[in-house]
């Protein structure tokens, strides 16, 4: 029945679309659907549910249109392929983006009604095509409906296929996409091996993952492992870190086996899941760094101090004749005896996972630029959203894996909670950086080794603390009584104790400027009862 229902939708020439402000066609009796409006496309919905919609996504709708964009103009094709430089042009309407042809083609594998696809057909520039692809007859029955009735039709192509057997068959007849958009139920990782074959080189690729209770929880540690090829930070308050980086892990192990390799562009811990913006490029030298790109966690599961260990090295040696000679080697480890030295707690394992930076500069500024140049609280109701999470993701510490909270810090010391710029002064007077991080309000991103962390927390309260009052089987006992070994045992050309302060400096500026602007920076329960959204009843 809804093959001659798609037929009949497509079969009909050029519609007189709601988008183009016509009556509706004729075909569709508007009683029996209701109609939502997001970004710029309208959506018909029949009354029962039948099809996957999730109004709570449009921050990750908003965002995606935004990161496309941003794509685009800094590495899309026809200027890109050009040459190196990715200069961009003025338009007419004053945007930078790239001026040129209609050239992308997008797959949005997993489209359910449409809303998506026809988005992107709508608020891109450049697009030549975008396959909006699922699984479900009643899914592509209404992504067909839905792009006729936004007048998207010569655009967006419905397509009913298993989403790999789609991606595979497209790849081996030489059709690969610009831009491939993953947004599964629950996790990705079905879809991964066919999709990072069927990007473009230099290709976009955009991942949701829902299942927040194996990539962050604390129940499913060998479920996690299965479907991620790590571990996540099973009970530590950077477990949404964590699970970005074994989301990228996967990608970017993944695309190595096909010399492939995987930057993240943009990588977000938001509400229930997470979102991966990254660009694949085939490169086998760059691949060569995956394995000192990965790494491995040991995280006390008394105090929660962190210990990465890279899996590999990299060293560099100039050769004969001024030529640079790259030596891949083995790591050195563990970095950690059996036991925890400031609390004698045991470590737990987490990983492998990546250990590089989540988020590329260039790319976020240009996604900053879009979102305040070009377009509108209006039609980008999470616009301000955008602003504040892009905004904390850009002024991350690159290379500092991980995050705590002086709130969890006190609660092993029992000292009362100081504020984020008195930890971040202290810090920055023994010559670290810090930042906050857009996954966890009240937190604080550092290059600070845990000797010179709990030094400045155990610091804090300005008439210190009598640790003797304790309990001595306590983590925070264990930490302020042995202060002097593991002070004493601290890497000569780490800290000096008696640099530390808490006069504000450029640290603790840093954090203040930020906190201090007036930006959307954590998201409060976007509605009653939000979340994930099971599969609709009949699916
Ligand atoms: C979370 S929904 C997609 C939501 C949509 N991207 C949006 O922004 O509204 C997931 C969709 O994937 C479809 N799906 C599940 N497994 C699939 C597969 N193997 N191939 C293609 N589609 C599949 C489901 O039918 C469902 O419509
Ligand atoms: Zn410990």
């Amino acid at each position: 029945m809804w093959k001659s229902v798609l037929q009949k939708l497509i079969g009909r020439g050029v519609p007189e679309a709601a988008a183009s402000g016509s009556a509706t066609p004729e075909y569709l009796n508007v009683e029996d659907f209701n109609v939502v409006e997001e970004g710029k496309a309208q959506i018909l919905f029949p009354k029962r549910e039948t099809v996957f919609y999730n109004p709570v996504q449009q921050f990750n709708r908003d965002l995606s249109v935004t990161c496309i964009k941003a794509w685009d103009n800094l590495y899309g094709f026809p200027q890109h392929r050009q040459g190196p430089s990715r200069k961009r042009r003025k338009t007419a309407d004053g945007s930078t983006r790239a001026t040129g042809e209609r050239y992308m083609r997008i797959l949005e594998a997993l489209s359910a009604t449409g809303l998506r696809a026809i988005r992107y057909a709508n608020e891109l520039p450049h697009i030549q095509k975008v396959v909006a692809n699922d699984l479900l007859p009643a899914a592509v029955e209404s992504i067909a409906r839905n792009a006729r009735y936004n007048g998207t039709q010569q655009l967006v192509q419905a397509n009913e296929d298993d989403a790999n057997v789609l991606m595979h068959r497209e790849t081996a007849q030489g059709r690969k996409f610009h831009v491939v958009d993953l947004d599964p139920y629950g996790t990705v990782t079905p879809f991964v091996d066919a999709a990072v074959q069927s990007v473009e080189d230099g290709g976009l690729m955009l991942v949701t993952c829902t299942d927040l209770s194996v990539l962050a929880g604390n129940g499913y540690p060998e479920k996690c492992f299965a479907l991620y090829g790590g571990v996540n930070m099973v009970s530590h308050e950077a477990t949404h870190e964590s699970a970005l980086r074994l989301v990228v892990q996967l990608l970017a192990a993944t695309a190595a086996k096909y010399k492939k390799n995987v930057e993240p562009l943009l990588c977000l811990s938001i509400d229930f899941y997470v979102r991966v913006f990254v660009r694949v490029t085939t490169s086998p030298l760059a691949v060569k760094n995956l394995q000192s790109n990965t790494m491995v966690t040991y995280h006390c599961s008394q105090c929660g101090s962190v210990h990465n260990q890279f899996l590999g090295r990299i060293s560099e040696r100039e050769g004969k004749k001024g030529k640079t000679i790259v030596k891949y080697s083995v790591a050195q480890g563990p970095p950690v005896d059996r036991r925890c030295q400031f609390c004698g707690g045991a470590f737990h394992l987490a990983g492998p996972m990546y250990g590089g930076p989540l988020h590329n500069r260039e790319f976020i500024e240009e996604v900053l630029r879009i979102n305040s140049e070009e377009h509108t609280d209006s039609t980008y109701k999470t616009r301000k959203r955008i602003e504040g999470m892009a905004t904390l993701a850009l002024n991350e510490l690159p290379q500092a894996p991980f995050y705590f909270s002086p709130n969890m810090v006190s609660s092993v010391l029992k000292l009362q909670v100081p504020p984020l710029k008195t930890v971040a002064a202290g810090l920055g007077s023994l010559g670290y950086n810090c930042s906050l991080t857009h996954a966890q309000p009240s937190s604080l991103k550092t290059d600070a080794p845990w000797e010179a962390i709990w030094y400045t927390l155990s610091k804090c309260a300005p008439e210190g603390r009598d640790f003797t009052k304790l309990n001595e089987r306590t983590p925070g006992y264990k930490i302020l009584s042995r202060i002097d070994q593991w002070m004493a045992a601290r890497p000569e050309d780490s800290f000096d104790p008696e640099q530390l302060s808490f006069e504000p400096n450029e640290q603790s500026g840093k954090i203040e400027s930020l906190r201090k602007l007036k930006i959307v920076r954590y998201q409060e329960n976007p509605t009653k009862n939000w979340g994930p959204k099971a599969r609709p009843q009949s699916s």
